[in-house]
């Protein structure tokens, strides 16, 4: 899908977990805003005179679902300058300029292989799309394993909405791991330890969202240590 440049209007946010943020974009002139489930947009914020400067790219988080709305899911971070403009200044009302949709982080049409979905933090945007894509279009799949990383219980994204798909969909399999929580009763620790204690059939393909820490650990384990064949090892670095 090409990408263009784009006006919109935030029309809505909601405060997900004390850092994080869902932004409601509405997308003027277009009724349906198309893309592919696991791509991002590229927001240009009045943050620098610079015209890269300006550039923020976030993960869709919704799935395309033929509207021209938009969900994006931000961690502030308490140095950066295009999420401190986001979560300061940034109102329902405020206009943001953007391009895309962009990036090939998307599963193919027909998925005939297991998935492995790794992520921390916002990194579960792309996914929680690809998830929804694929119930909603009711696309046939062999087993989906996501595996989501935080901090604290207070971190974890679409908590409940995820637990639900986990109900109702016996090849959906959902793992969170905190690595600070003392209370926490599940998985504690970083990712890399849940999908290093599986088993997963050869062809297995690994999907991984999030920053440089995560995915270059990540992808180190799955090539030396498990042998997983790098044309299986796919993923989107947010920084
Ligand atoms: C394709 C793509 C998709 C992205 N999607 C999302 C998304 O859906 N949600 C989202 O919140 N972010 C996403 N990001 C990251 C986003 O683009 C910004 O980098 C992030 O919001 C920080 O912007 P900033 O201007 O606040 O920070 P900056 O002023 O740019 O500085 C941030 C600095 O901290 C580093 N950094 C940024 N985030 C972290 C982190 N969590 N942990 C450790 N170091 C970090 C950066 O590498 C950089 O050096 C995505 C990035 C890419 C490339």
């Amino acid at each position: 899908m090409a990408w263009k440049w784009y006006d919109s209007k935030v029309i809505e946010i909601r405060e997900m977990t004390p850092t994080v943020k869902q932004f409601f974009l509405e997308v003027d002139e277009v009724a349906d805003f198309d893309f592919f489930a696991g791509q991002f947009i590229t927001l240009d914020l009045p943050i620098s005179e610079k015209r890269l400067k300006r550039w923020r790219s976030y993960s869709i988080a919704n799935h395309p679902n033929g509207t021209n709305i938009i969900e994006l899911c931000i961690v502030h971070l308490d140095d950066g300058a295009g999420t401190t403009y986001l979560f300061n200044d940034v109102v329902v009302g405020s206009d943001i300029r953007f391009k895309g949709p962009s990036g090939a982080f998307y599963l193919p049409e027909k998925i005939d292989k297991d998935l492995v979905m790794i992520c921390t933090g916002t990194g579960v945007a792309p996914f929680r799309s690809m998830i929804n894509d694929i119930l909603v279009k009711q696309k046939a799949f062999q087993s989906i394993h996501l595996i989501f990383g935080a901090r604290y219980e207070k971190d974890i994204l679409y908590r409940e909405e995820l637990e639900n798909i986990e109900r109702e969909n016996q090849n959906f399999t959902y793992d969170i791991t905190l690595s600070r929580d003392e209370k926490w009763l599940g998985y504690k620790g970083y990712v890399h330890q849940v999908y290093m204690e599986k088993d997963y059939s050869e062809d297995t393909k690994f999907y991984l969202c999030g920053w440089s820490q995560m995915i270059d650990e990540a992808v180190e384990n799955l090539l030396i240590k498990k042998k997983i064949d790098k044309k299986n090892i796919i993923y989107e670095l947010y920084g």
